[in-house]
C-alpha cells in the first residue's frame, strides 16, 4: 500500500503527524525553498523526540549541484540518525560529480533519496545512473510551486513511467508537488510506495503556513476510501 509523507518544520508540526500516524515524518523549512533545510542541529533535536520506531526523511536544502556543498550537507544530514536523507537534483552544477560522490556515502549504509523536479522535465534515464550509486528512493516533486501540481505537469502515463521504472531497478519510488486529496485516488493506482505533502496539509494550502491536522484527516479519508 503506498504510504503517506507530511513534511514538517519544527518538533511540534513532527509531534503532530506523529500522532496523526502519517507514515514518513519529513523534516524541512518550507520558507526555504522547494527542498529547504532544516538546521542540523534542530533535525538531531526532533528525531531524538520522536518515537524510535519513526520513519523519518529530512532535506539538506536547495543547494547547487556541487559536490562541495552537497557531500558535507548529506553527511551533516544523516549524522542526525534520520533514516532518508533527501537529495533535490537541481538543474546545472554537475550531476554525475555529485552521484559520484553520493556513492561513497551510500556504500556507507546511509539511505539516500533523489528528488528530481518535474517542472525541470528530468530525464528518466537517469534514474538507472541513482541506482547504480546505490540510491534508496528517487520521488517526483516540482521545484517551482508556482507552476502547479504535479500531475498538472505532467500525465499519469508520465507517472507511471517514472514509478515503474523506479520499481524496476528495486528503489522506493514518491511522488510529491502541491498534491492536493483529490489527487490521491489516481496517484494510489499508479503503485508509488508513497505519497507527499506539505501545502495540502497548512492551513489554506499555503506550505509555509502552519499545519492543519483536520487537513492530514481529509487526505487520510481519500486513502481509506480506496479501501472499499
Ligand atoms: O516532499 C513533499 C513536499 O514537501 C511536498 O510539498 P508541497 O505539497 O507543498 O509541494
Amino acid at each position: 500500500m503506498t504510504a503517506m509523507l507530511a513534511s514538517v518544520n519544527s518538533l511540534a508540526e513532527a509531534l503532530l503527524v506523529e500522532a496523526a500516524a502519517v507514515d514518513i515524518i519529513d523534516l524541512k523549512q518550507p520558507a526555504r525553498g522547494a527542498l529547504g533545510a532544516l538546521d542540523v542541529a534542530e533535525v538531531a533535536e526532533i528525531v531524538r523526540r520522536l518515537q524510535p520506531g519513526s520513519c523519518v526523511s529530512a532535506t539538506i536544502g536547495d543547494l547547487p549541484m556541487q559536490p562541495e556543498l552537497v557531500l558535507p550537507a548529506v553527511q551533516a544530514m544523516a549524522a542526525t540518525g534520520v533514516n532518508y536523507v533527501k537529495i533535490g537534483f537541481f538543474p546545472g552544477g554537475d550531476w554525475l560529480a555529485c552521484v559520484e560522490g553520493l556513492q561513497a556515502i551510500a556504500a556507507r549504509g546511509v539511505a539516500l533519496v533523489a528528488v528530481l523536479f518535474a517542472d525541470t522535465r528530468p530525464d528518466f534515464a537517469m534514474i538507472d545512473a541513482l541506482a547504480q550509486a546505490g540510491f534508496r528512493g528517487v520521488m517526483l516533486d516540482t521545484a517551482n510551486k508556482q507552476l502547479g501540481s504535479l500531475t498538472r505537469l505532467m500525465t499519469l502515463d508520465e507517472l507511471q513511467l517514472f514509478v515503474d521504472r523506479v520499481a524496476g531497478l528495486g528503489l522506493l519510488s514518491g511522488l510529491a508537488g502541491s498534491l492536493r486529496a483529490d489527487d490521491v485516488a489516481g496517484l494510489v493506482q499508479l503503485g508509488p510506495d508513497y505519497l507527499g505533502f506539505r501545502g495540502a496539509l497548512c492551513r489554506e494550502h499555503s506550505r509555509t503556513a502552519q499545519l492543519d491536522v483536520g487537513q492530514i484527516d481529509i487526505i487520510r479519508q481519500h486513502w481509506r476510501a480506496l479501501a472499499y
